[in-house]
């Protein structure tokens, strides 16, 4: 007789592939397929190995790029800011001693970690993928099981290509309906957190399934695992599929030819099987989903656009009363404001969540031959990765971004988390298609509100916020 084996879900799959050893309280030892380093998080790993004389255990499955320090502008005289100036030397110097390759800020395959590992076919399904980094949950969008790590993990991957890590608990988020026009990934994702609250996904990995998720295309199913983190899963991800492998195929690292088949028929394994059971079910309906913006200070603080800004008031809660008090006080805003009627500064369409191709497209078909308001201090897109510039630019929508009134930068994380010059100056409110909006994020004192691009670029044009829907 055969045992039947238990039906058991995609991260459960990934995990057992992976694990080297398993000890009695549960605590495993994961084989990691790829790792991708950045140089924000590596200096003190690459130093931890040569103060102890090691070696990184497998070069070939690293990859280094340059993304948060560099300046968006022109870069080819070298950085003018010390403190970036010195993490990047540093970057360049442990890839070439410790031989690993590296994508340095004059190379065109540079950018954002999270859209390089993709678009170089290094992310792929059913591997496992760390960083340094706690975005990277992004590359979960093809399958795979994405952990971000902190720096001591870094070292302890760079040094053995494995990570301590016990099992986490599986959440299963489903989206049914069709969204509607100009209604997209971020406004899903967005929901998403502010229906669970940013802690919500806390020691689960989320699976992302249904219509509305299979129905987005790799760049829309990136954006919402990117945004899993805010959620505080430890991981977001969806089963591979022919969109997955479409946007794989004939990549620089992807596998070629009969590796290639190969491989695919592997991936085709990678499903939730029927029955498996999972720690907690969510639901959403993005059929019913409006564009969505954030009004506070932490993710979960989100509206509809044709919603107002929330009385704190109204909570019960004493302690979220008063941290929604001081994140409206920090916002400057008033409950009972509508969205729309909030003034905007500054546009700034970018990141890992939303400075893709798709993104960009996306915002010049808003913007194609007409102006930037003129209220707004500026408007600035910054493409994901060279990669991404050099096809908006094939496709002349750099022509169109200009003719409009906006700065078209060099790649890199910039006012993301403003690590370079690219920072908000204190109370500028920015409508921004990053993913946090934390006090402080993009600059001292600055004012965020997470958008789609679609949203930010209907914003550029208007100064305030107004509902894409109605755009026609
Ligand atoms: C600098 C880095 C460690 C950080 C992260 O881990 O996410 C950054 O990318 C961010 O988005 O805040
Ligand atoms: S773009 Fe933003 S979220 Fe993404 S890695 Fe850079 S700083 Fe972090």
């Amino acid at each position: 007789m055969t045992a039947t084996k238990a039906p058991t879900t995609l991260y459960d799959k990934i995990f057992e592939d992976h694990v080297v050893d398993r000890q009695d309280d549960g605590t495993c030892l994961l084989y990691i397929d790829r790792h991708l380093v950045h140089e924000v998080t590596s200096p003190q790993a690459f130093e931890g190995l040569r103060m102890t004389g090691r070696k990184v255990h497998a070069p070939g499955k690293t990859l280094a790029v340059v993304d948060h320090n560099i300046p968006t502008t022109d870069r080819s005289k070298g950085i003018a800011e010390e403190e970036s100036r010195i993490q990047v030397e540093a970057l360049a110097k442990n890839a070439k001693e410790f031989g690993v390759e590296y994508f340095n800020e004059l190379d065109i395959r540079q950018g954002i970690v999270h859209i390089v590992g993709p678009e170089q076919g290094f992310t792929l399904p059913g591997t496992t993928i760390v960083c340094g980094d706690s975005h990277t949950s992004t590359h979960g969008a093809f399958g795979a099981l994405a952990h971000g790590i902190g720096t001591s993990e870094v070292e302890h991957v760079l040094a053995t290509q494995t990570l301590i890590q016990k099992k986490a608990k599986n959440m299963l988020v489903q989206v049914d309906g069709k969204p509607a026009p100009g209604v997209g990934a971020k406004d899903i994702t967005l929901a998403i957190i502010g229906e669970i609250g940013t802690a919500g996904g806390t020691g689960s990995v989320i699976e992302y399934a249904g219509e509305a998720i299979r129905g987005l295309s790799m760049e829309g199913r990136m954006t919402v695992c990117n945004m899993s983190i805010e959620g505080g899963a430890r991981a977001g991800m969806v089963a591979p599929d022919e969109k997955a492998y479409a946007y794989l195929k004939g990549r620089p690292k992807a596998p070629q030819g009969a590796a290639w088949d190969e491989a695919v028929r592997y991936w085709e394994t990678l499903r939730t099987d029927e029955g498996a059971h999972f720690d907690r079910i969510v639901k959403l309906d993005a059929a019913n989903l409006p564009p969505i913006v954030s009004w506070g200070t932490s993710p979960e603080d989100v509206i509809s656009v044709t919603g107002a800004v929330p009385d704190p008031d109204q909570i019960e809660d004493e302690v979220k009363r008063a941290s929604k008090k001081r994140a409206l006080d920090y916002m400057g805003l008033t409950a009972g404001t509508k969205m729309t009627d909030i003034p905007l500064d500054v546009i700034w369409i970018g990141s890992c969540t939303n400075g893709r191709i798709e993104d960009l497209r996306t915002v010049a078909k808003i913007v194609e031959g007409k102006k930037i308001h003129e209220s707004l201090d500026y408007a600035m897109i910054v493409p994901g990765s060279g990669l991404v510039k050099q096809q908006a630019e094939a496709e002349g929508l750099d022509k169109i971004f200009i003719a409009a009134g906006f700065e078209w930068r060099e790649p890199g994380c910039s006012m993301c988390l403003g690590m370079n010059p690219d920072q908000l100056k204190p109370g500028q409110r920015a409508a921004s298609t990053s993913n946090r909006n934390f006090e402080g994020r993009q600059g001292f004192k600055g004012r965020t509100h997470l958008v789609s691009p679609a949203m930010a670029a209907a914003a550029s044009l208007i100064g305030r916020f107004v509902d894409v829907r109605t755009l026609g």
